[in-house]
């Protein structure tokens, strides 16, 4: 299996680079060299804009307050060919936060969220992202950290190092001619909703993101920097305030702010319609209450939205149920299980039983046989001995995929990536680990 080579060995033949790590950081209230020429490289791998030391300092003052710690691979050479970027520029990036995931009944596990991996095209396919990988992840295992998670900019690239896709996110179109008619009118009209100045949201994001985060399964700590983004007083091409984004703030019947959407207008001259920026609703009143505000836009024929849940509560409460439209279904989160007791332990389970699993893991974080007990939705992990015959074979990747219940390992066994041993094993994971949820994700990073 290519995921089990041995990959010190490769990355001692030929390996010219230093890795370098350190916090992001001002000094004096400006943004340092090393930083400077860490995100330009970013900017480079991902065909972004060179930041303006303005949308820097305002980047690295963020990335500051979310404890972003960042990793340059540099060339060991002293001098780079002339007229080349020189060696103070990194040929490879990767950096982390650490924030919590939701991992159901307002348990939140600590997560080490990788980000901004890139490797310049000159020096790609010799190693660096699996050296950069390989490093960070055991540098996490070793900080205590039992779970990684990234989204990813292709389908292929992280699976071989034991990440797997958690949860889903969906672009959806809503055809709101005349409004929405709700099954349950009243279910969306609980509370208030109000049109705010878009830049409240910049003041009113991380008070309601921390409610939807303690309430969302699924959901992953958010960056500083969504504030700006979800707000529109900023992005990563210009600091000036985007003047066509509007916002609304739900309000509970206790007066407190719940949820807010914030949209603006979809650039189409053959349609009017509107498109969310952000939607954050810490109950289903906020959120059903929220889409009854948007379709009574007038003028406005349909709202999209590219982060819906792949189970939606709003496509069962309207009336007109194929007004909902799903135009693409794309993978978000992918999670990597680095410690199995502490990741099973962590969570609640629906139902009691056993099972003993054998993990395959590539880099070798969570090997081994490990016995799954569940009592009164508790459990307790126990690592066997590698001889013990294991009821179910499963790769760290399929665990992961398995962790929030997104997919079923009947599932996975099906498409040939879990391998039972004992009859009817994989149903008896199935119903440890079956969700109450769907889990959803509503941050990218
Ligand atoms: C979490 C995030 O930040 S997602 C963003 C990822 N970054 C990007 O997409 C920016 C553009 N791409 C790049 O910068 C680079 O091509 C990277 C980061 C994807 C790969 O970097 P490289 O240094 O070339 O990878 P490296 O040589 O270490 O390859 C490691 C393994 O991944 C595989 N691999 C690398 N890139 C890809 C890819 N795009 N698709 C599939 N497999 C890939 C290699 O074949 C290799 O496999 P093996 O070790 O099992 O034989």
């Amino acid at each position: 299996m290519s995921q089990a080579r041995d990959t010190s060995t490769r990355q001692q033949r030929s390996f010219p680079y230093e890795l370098r790590s350190f916090p992001v950081r001002t000094v004096d209230g400006e943004v340092p060299g090393d930083i400077d020429h860490w995100m330009k490289a970013v900017s480079l791998g991902f065909y972004g804009n060179a930041p303006t030391p303005e949308i820097a300092r305002r980047l690295v003052e963020s990335q500051e307050v979310d404890g972003r710690v960042v990793t340059g691979a540099y060339l060991s050479d002293t001098e780079a060919p002339v007229g080349a970027w020189g060696v103070e520029y990194p040929v490879a990036t990767y950096s982390y936060h650490r924030k919590t995931l939701n991992i159901g009944r307002g348990t939140l596990l600590p997560v080490h969220q990788i980000t901004a991996v890139t490797v310049r095209p000159s020096h790609r396919r010799r190693g660096l992202l699996r050296a950069m990988m390989s490093s960070d992840l055991a540098q996490a295992k070793a900080a205590g950290l039992p779970i990684a998670a990234l989204t990813a900019s292709e389908a292929t690239i992280y699976g071989r190092f034991g990440f797997g896709v958690a949860t889903h996110e969906c672009a959806i179109e809503v055809s709101v001619k005349g409004g929405i008619v709700f099954h349950n009118p009243a279910a969306a009209a609980r509370g208030t909703v109000e049109v705010a100045e878009a830049s409240t949201i910049l003041q009113q994001h991380n008070e309601v993101f921390a409610q939807v985060h303690a309430s969302r399964f699924g959901s992953i700590g958010r960056q500083d920097w969504y504030r700006f983004t979800a707000s529109g007083q900023g992005n990563f091409e210009s600091l000036d305030a985007v003047k066509n984004i509007r916002a609304a703030l739900h309000y509970n019947a206790a007066g407190v702010v719940d949820g807010y959407v914030s949209y603006k207008p979809v650039t189409d001259p053959n349609r009017s319609a509107i498109e969310i920026v952000d939607l954050l609703a810490a109950t289903e009143d906020a959120y059903l209450a929220l889409w009854n505000f948007l379709g009574s836009l007038d003028l406005i024929d349909a709202i999209t939205w590219a982060h819906a849940p792949e189970v939606d509560p709003l496509e069962w409460a309207m009336a007109a149920k194929r007004d909902y439209k799903r135009i693409r279904q794309e993978d978000l989160l992918w999670l990597r299980i680095l410690d199995v007791p502490a990741a099973l332990a962590a969570r609640h389970y629906e139902g009691d039983g056993e099972i003993t699993l054998h993990v395959g893991d590539p880099l070798g974080h969570a090997s081994g046989v490990f016995r799954l007990m569940v009592d009164g939705g508790s459990a307790k992990v126990t690592r066997l001995a590698d001889t013990v015959d294991a009821e179910l074979n499963l790769g760290v990747a399929e665990l992961s995929s398995l962790y929030l219940g997104g997919v079923s390992t009947q599932t996975l066994m099906a498409a040939g990536r879990v391998q039972e041993n004992v009859p009817e094993a994989a149903a008896r994971l199935d119903s440890l680990l079956r969700p109450t949820h769907s889990p959803h994700c509503l941050t990218h990073f």
